[in-house]
């Protein structure tokens, strides 16, 4: 081994509701794993554990931590690597701020965080904190391609316990609007590299008067990368916006704006500044030299905007203004409509991968102003994908919702090794200073693409290596093959990098011998074949790049699971190693302030388990480690369990939560190591314990469930404190007792 250090399993410390449930089923975890010789690690990538590792120079010898980020990112590239990754906050400047802030007040001295930075200092805090922004972790992590589905069993339990639909009429004005033209789909270009091609790219912006200015250099190339380069086009951008501001108003339906500023982050907060400004254009026409004065930053959203309007000077008189202009705007589709948080509120909330399905599932309703539901205009100004979701609003119109009872399902193959795509996009993603070109200059010195743009462009170059690209195509053909089904390539030959892709797939498909039992159909055509195709109860699989990968893997487990928490999610490290994902969910902020407000965590562990029984499966193919193998059994029987005896959690307080459910799945898992006979000193180790858990059954779920009702402190939101979230998350003493 490598690195004889490393443990058996490495469990990852996250944010959010993942993170409270941890406190609850990380000690379950690790007493079990312990008594077969399992070892568990624990790496922390939490948001602020990424701050505190990344300024050890502004913190005292004890609150220094170590940068488990850097850790993991060596050990996923180890053939050893066996993580079990939950989500984490990839963090809005918003979310960065207030995470600071919170740290600032608990005693740490890290430094703010600086929206213009302009001394030398400033610049250097600045770099660091745009290291830990947005997708910081998933794109250091996912050293392999994307296997995303839901296991038999969780697809079977959904058939059979159907989550609410809403229907769908065919006279809903819900609707999808995009560009017209000048957007990042119309503009690509897109190249493979040739040997003498490869080497370290720049960047450079040639101004009007012919000076040249360097972006970036040294981006680096190797033979056979799909070199993409475009950009959006500001002026038509403001125009798309000003017009389905209008139209949606015309219309009488919701205006609404669904961006991925956390993933993209920093092309998608650009575009959500814009919208921000475009619907407060009188505000920013009449007071923008006194907003941008007082830190104004429309990037960040309304609510920054509120809070810094008393810097002004003229506070109450641009809350006039802003009432004056919301209200002759369509209404706004709300985050809380009772809170009055609104979609552009803050660039993070409304997250197009959980949001759009929401809508959809909810048959074409968003909440408005006056707390109602009504129709919506759903705007996504990039071509690229939407489609998928315009398609799938035309489908659902024409022939109604889908039906989780009979319903086949779609799985997921997604590229995104080694930062294919997108997520390897951010460095080479700028907001253009003045009117000129962009061009990608090559190693040998080709200009690869040139664009001409104008100042606020937003111009962007993605890549994907070749090992990446044909890692991805066999694991398409090893997944179709283990299913027999429909299994669709979703790349749209009119566009410049999926062109450049299919020249990749096909001829590995042709070599293979498998064309046939393949299709490649662009994104909208492959959307309404794949709404067929598991309408009439078949399955389908969805061979995807890296953002449709995020958007289909929300969409598709949301219509026909409920929630996409229930995912297996898969990731074959290219080098050797597992990462095990749970869900394919975020980190559900909402959860969190249940919590804290009445002591029950609705947060379903499902794609916890079964990324455990994976993991431990993992452990025992890779290393021949055979009580891996019994624990790895036993959890996936603990986790049918959890399904058959409805022990999932509920939303409600007063009802069995996160807390109860992992009871269960530790009953369960108990039962099924002293049932076993594959390892006889398991068993003979679970059976005393199975027997206590389930004599004190009632005791413990009295127990839990006198927790519940008041609020909890936990210390802290981003950074809360260990041991008040032990004592609110453990609240059985019987069982904690029990799990020692
Ligand atoms: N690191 C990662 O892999 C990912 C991180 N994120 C991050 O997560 C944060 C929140 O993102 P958001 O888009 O709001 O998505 P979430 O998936 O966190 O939330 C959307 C909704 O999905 C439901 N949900 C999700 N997971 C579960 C679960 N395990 N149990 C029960 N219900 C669940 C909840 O619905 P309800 O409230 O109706 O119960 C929740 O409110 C952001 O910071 C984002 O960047 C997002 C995706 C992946
Ligand atoms: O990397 C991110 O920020 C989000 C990823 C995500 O939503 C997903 O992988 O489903
Ligand atoms: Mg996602």
């Amino acid at each position: 081994m490598s690195d004889p250090n490393l443990p058996d399993i490495i469990y990852t410390k996250v944010d959010e509701a993942p993170e409270l449930a941890s406190y609850s089923l990380l000690p379950i975890i690790r007493s079990f794993a312990d008594a077969a010789g399992v070892s568990i690690g624990l790496k922390d990538i939490s948001l602020a554990g990424r701050i505190l590792a990344t300024f050890p120079d502004y913190l005292s010898e004890n609150q220094r931590q170590s940068d488990d980020l850097k850790d993991l990112g060596r050990i996923v590239k180890e053939p050893e690597a066996n993580v079990i990754k939950l989500p984490n906050i990839s963090a809005s400047v918003p979310q960065l701020v207030a995470a600071v802030k919170e740290l600032q007040g608990q005693g740490y001295g890290i430094p703010d965080y600086p929206e213009e930075p302009s001394s030398d200092e400033e610049k250097e805090v600045r770099a660091r904190y745009d290291t830990i922004k947005g997708s910081a972790v998933n794109p250091v992590l996912r050293e392999g391609n994307s296997d995303r589905r839901a296991a038999g069993a969780v697809k079977r339990f959904a058939m059979n316990n159907p989550h609410s639909m809403g229907e769908w009429s065919s006279d809903s004005k819900t609707r999808v609007a995009s560009m017209s033209g000048g957007d990042f789909y119309s503009n690509e270009v897109s190249a493979t590299l040739s040997a003498a091609q490869a080497g370290d790219a720049k960047i450079e912006h040639v101004a009007a008067d012919g000076t040249v200015t360097e972006l970036k250099s040294g981006v680096s190339f190797p033979e056979g990368t799909v070199v993409d380069a475009t950009f959006m086009s500001a002026k038509k951008l403001d125009a798309f916006l000003a017009e389905e501001i209008e139209k949606s108003k015309e219309e009488g339906v919701l205006f609404s704006l669904h961006m991925k500023a956390t993933m993209m982050k920093v092309s998608d907060p650009i575009i959500f500044g814009h919208a921000v400004k475009e619907f407060l254009k009188p505000v920013f026409d009449k007071y923008g030299d006194e907003l941008k004065a007082a830190g104004v930053n429309p990037n960040s959203g309304i609510k920054d905007m509120l809070a810094r309007l008393d810097d002004t000077g003229k506070g109450d008189e641009i809350r006039a203004e802003i009432d004056k202009v919301m209200s002759e705007r369509p209404p706004m589709y709300m985050v809380d409509s009772g809170k009055g948080i609104s979609n552009l509120h803050v660039p993070s909330d409304v997250i197009i991968d959980a949001s759009m399905p929401a809508v959809i599932r909810a048959g074409g309703k968003g909440w408005g102003p006056d707390d109602g539901q009504h129709d919506v205009n759903c705007v996504i100004p990039d071509n690229s994908y939407a489609p998928v979701y315009d398609e799938t609003i035309k489908v659902f119109k024409e022939s109604g919702q889908l039906d989780p009872t009979t319903c086949g399902t779609v799985q997921n193959i997604g590229l995104m090794a080694q930062k294919a795509e997108e997520y390897g996009s951010h460095p080479t993603t700028f907001e253009i200073p003045s009117a000129g070109k962009v061009r990608l200059v090559l190693a040998n010195g080709d200009v690869l693409h040139e664009h001409e743009v104008e100042a606020g462009d937003i111009w962007r170059s993605a890549s994907a290596k070749k090992a990446p690209i044909e890692d991805w195509v066999k694991l398409a053909i090893e997944r179709q093959k283990a299913e027999g089904c429909e299994a669709i390539f979703w790349l749209d030959e009119s566009r410049a990098h999926d062109a450049e892709l299919i020249k990749f797939v096909k001829p590995i498909l042709e070599e293979k011998g498998v064309a046939d039992k393949f299709k490649i159909m662009a994104p909208r055509e492959a959307t309404r074949q794949t709404i067929e195709t598991i309408r009439k109860g078949k399955n389908s699989i969805a061979i995807t790049g890296n953002v449709l990968r995020d958007y289909l893997t929300d969409l598709f487990p949301i219509l026909e699971l409920g929630t996409s928490a229930k995912m297996l999610s898969i990731v074959k490290l290219m080098n050797g190693g597992g990462l095990f994902e749970t869900g394919a969910g975020g980190s559900a902020p909402k959860h969190v302030q249940q919590l804290v407000e009445e002591n029950h965590l609705r947060w379903d562990s499902l794609g916890e388990f079964c990324a455990l029984g994976e993991s431990l499966k993992f452990l025992a193919d890779q290393r021949g480690n055979e009580k891996a193998r019994v624990l790895g059994k036993a959890v996936e029987t603990a986790t049918q369990g959890v399904l058959d005896n409805d022990r999932s959690p509920s939303r409600k307080v007063g009802q069995p939560d996160n807390r109860d459910s992992h009871f269960w799945f530790a009953l369960y898992w108990a039962e099924a190591l002293a049932a076993q006979t594959d390892d006889a000193d398991i068993a003979a180790h679970f059976k005393p314990i199975a027997d206590a858990m389930k004599t004190n059954a009632d005791k413990i779920t009295q127990e839990l469930a006198e927790a519940q009702g008041s609020k909890a402190d936990i210390g802290g939101y981003y950074h809360p404190d260990a041991d008040k979230t032990a004592k609110v998350m453990r609240p059985s003493a019987t069982l904690n007792d029990l799990i020692g």
